[in-house]
């Protein structure tokens, strides 16, 4: 290898990131491996490549698929940004004509046994950074220590408790089995479960049922009652968790056959957080106040939303987490993973669909759930661990319909139930619940009309006082959302904002009332959240500009325009902000080209977020086809 193909390397590198092909970072640490005595072209490539994977949410970079289909595994050149100064990373591993793996374990820059302190670790064929290396082994270890052992249970109370709390038997009217009633005796006998399931399945309805036992157990004993610990990944995820989770128990205080609860229903107290704030995090730091020489004081910790956690997050919950709680994560395995590396719930879940439950678990969930027959077909004596812990819900007591329908057959990828759904979207009146609008461009008429028709505002009029006409403008601002697939491009979410305000006659990134922002980095100062969502609003008293954002406490919280200094004009969003959110009618704008960006799981989670209406603008026949072949 001479200097000069190294120089043509880093000149390629260069041109990479001058493109936005990589990061800025992703080149620095090529250019450190090298200053660190590394001159192998295919190693340092392997290493941009490890790094860029990283900044797309992937822990690790497979060896094998780098060197057969580089540019589909590594995403380049990314959406509209072709670039003919740029040599395509398939050409650049072809020149070096080696074999990737057996030269990245000759480098002292890598490390393959995994106990030493190289900047790269190489193990089963794939290539992490070591700092995500190293999230991956110490979850994997904790995990296991957490599923080794249980906590003590009384079976018998736990049986007769859930036969109170959900009336049927495990086998429902129908013979479906209550998977709810699973989740609740699973996850009360163990210290570490998941319970996935898609929008409206019960996993709140769930939640409230599963404190309830887990309580009665505890005050069965005359012990004081489990401290719990509610989160989410973001401010409105958690908000929205306490509210239903307050509205649910609600309806068992009230119920009279639950008398003998009553004692366990009263000492449940609703207070979700995000979990930054449960770990107590440091301003300005990725250390938190809680961790394993410092844990959480609580006995159970239940994380909503939890498809959002990263890797990072999820090693600094289980280390804020002390061993002997339990630890519940609740989701919707199908969603799109955090943006940031790691896709923890996915992959704690794959397999849910198939069961894979031992003979010991099936008979013991048959027995304390009461079900007359547990699904031979989920039932191998050889699944993986991780799996006995899992429950997957799988019945909507409130997603149904075409929005319903198309979403199972996008995440089924059943190509031909997506045609049916969209055809007889094509041929429907105005009271489908899922519309198309078939636009090769945003300057469209209906685009225009779609913006116009279904935007509306509450009367300042109607309200006695300012802070309940701004609670009911947030309220109404999530009626209609438009999300996107894409950032940049045509129909990229900039261009998406740029557009609805020239429709409705505002400069979008200019301050005037009615413009709804979103946060988009954490502000402890102003107790702000990445992903909050305000609306400027001029009170007719004051007669100046302030931004209304949702409180948990107050209902409404005021903040000056000056002093947001990280927002976004938001009437449109990424798939991947809406996350944890739901709207009555989403649009969903899609492009025009099919995209690596346009995946499975962001189709299935925008069009998830649409309780009552989904519009679809675009040439989306082309890349949800695609999708779902
Ligand atoms: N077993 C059940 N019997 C009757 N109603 C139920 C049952 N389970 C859930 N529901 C109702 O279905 C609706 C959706 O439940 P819930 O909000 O708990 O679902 P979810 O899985 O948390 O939904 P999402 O993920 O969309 O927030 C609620 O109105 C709830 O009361």
């Amino acid at each position: 290898m001479t200097d000069t193909t190294l120089n043509t390397l880093f000149d390629e590198l260069r041109e990479w990131r001058d493109a936005g092909w990589i990061r800025s970072i992703d080149l620095a640490f090529v250019e450190f491996l090298q200053q660190a005595g590394e001159a192998r072209n295919e190693v340092l490539l392997a290493a941009a490549c490890a790094s860029h994977e990283a900044g797309r949410g992937h822990t690790s970079v497979n060896m094998n698929a780098l060197q057969t289909e580089p540019e589909s595994v590594l995403n380049l050149p990314p959406e509209n940004r072709y670039s003919p100064n740029c040599t395509a990373p398939g050409g650049l591993f072809r020149q070096f004509g080696v074999n990737l793996e057996t030269a990245l374990t000759q480098s002292h820059c890598v490390d393959v046994e995994g106990n030493g302190n190289q900047p790269l670790v190489l193990t089963g064929g794939k290539l992490y950074l070591r700092r995500y290396w190293q999230y991956e082994a110490f979850i994997e270890r904790d995990l296991q220590l957490r599923m080794s052992d249980r906590p003590v249970t009384n079976d018998d109370l736990l049986k007769s408790t859930l036969a109170k709390l959900f009336g049927q038997a495990g086998n429902g009217n129908n013979g479906d089995i209550n998977w709810q009633r699973v989740a609740c005796a699973n996850t009360v006998r163990n210290r570490f479960s998941v319970i996935t399931g898609g929008p409206g399945t019960g996993k709140t309805y769930t939640v409230v049922r599963l404190l309830t036992a887990l309580q009665h157990q505890t005050l069965f004993l005359g012990l004081p009652p489990l401290r719990v610990s509610l989160a989410a990944p973001t401010g409105k995820a958690a908000a929205r968790l306490t509210e239903s989770i307050e509205s649910e128990l609600d309806t068992l205080r009230g119920d009279a056959k639950l008398a003998s609860l009553k004692d366990a229903l009263d000492s449940i107290k609703p207070e979700g957080k995000t979990l930054h704030r449960l770990l107590g995090v440091k301003p300005n730091s990725r250390t938190f106040k809680h961790h394993a020489d410092n844990p959480l004081r609580t006995d159970v910790v239940i994380v909503d939303e939890a498809s959002m956690i990263d890797i990072e997050m999820m090693t600094a919950l289980l280390k804020a987490t002390p061993k002997q709680a339990r630890l519940v994560l609740i989701g919707d395995k199908d969603q799109l993973a955090s943006v940031e590396a790691g896709a923890v719930l996915g992959n704690l879940c794959s397999g849910a669909d198939q069961g894979y439950y031992h003979t010991e678990t099936a008979q013991w969930l048959q027995q304390v759930a009461d079900i007359a027959d547990f699904p031979t077909e989920l039932i191998d004596d050889n699944g993986e661990r991780r799996l006995q812990h899992v429950v997957k819900f799988r019945k909507s007591y409130r997603f149904f319909g075409p929005i319903a329908d198309l979403a199972n057959a996008i995440n089924r990828q059943d190509d031909a139930a997506v045609q049916q759904e969209l055809e007889q979207a094509r041929n429907a009146d105005d009271e489908h619940s899922v519309q198309l609008y078939e636009v090769n461009s945003l300057d469209a008429p209906e685009f225009t009309e779609l913006v116009r028709g279904s935007r509306s505002s509450p009367r300042l009029e109607s309200f006695n006082h300012f802070d309940d006409y701004a609670k009911a403008v947030l309220d109404a601002n999530t009626d209609f959302q438009i999300l996107t697939a894409l950032r940049e491009g045509p129909w990229g979410v900039k261009a998406v904002n740029q557009k609805v305000g020239d429709i409705l006659g505002v400069n979008a990134n200019s301050w005037y009332e009615g413009r709804p922002v979103m946060v988009t980095k954490n502000d402890y100062g102003l107790k702000l959240n990445n992903g909050d969502i305000g609306i400027a609003l001029k009170d007719p008293e004051h007669g100046h500009l302030r931004v209304a954002f949702p409180d948990q406490e107050h209902g409404v919280r005021w903040v000056l325009p000056s002093r947001l200094t990280h927002i976004e004009t938001v009437y449109a969003m990424t798939v991947h902000k809406s996350q944890g959110s739901e709207f009555k009618h989403t649009v969903m704008v899609l492009p025009d080209h099919d995209s690596p960006v346009l995946s499975k799981e962001l189709l299935y989670t925008g069009i998830t977020r649409a309780k009552e209406r989904l519009s679809l603008v675009g040439m989306f026949a082309l890349g949800l086809n695609s999708k779902a072949c």
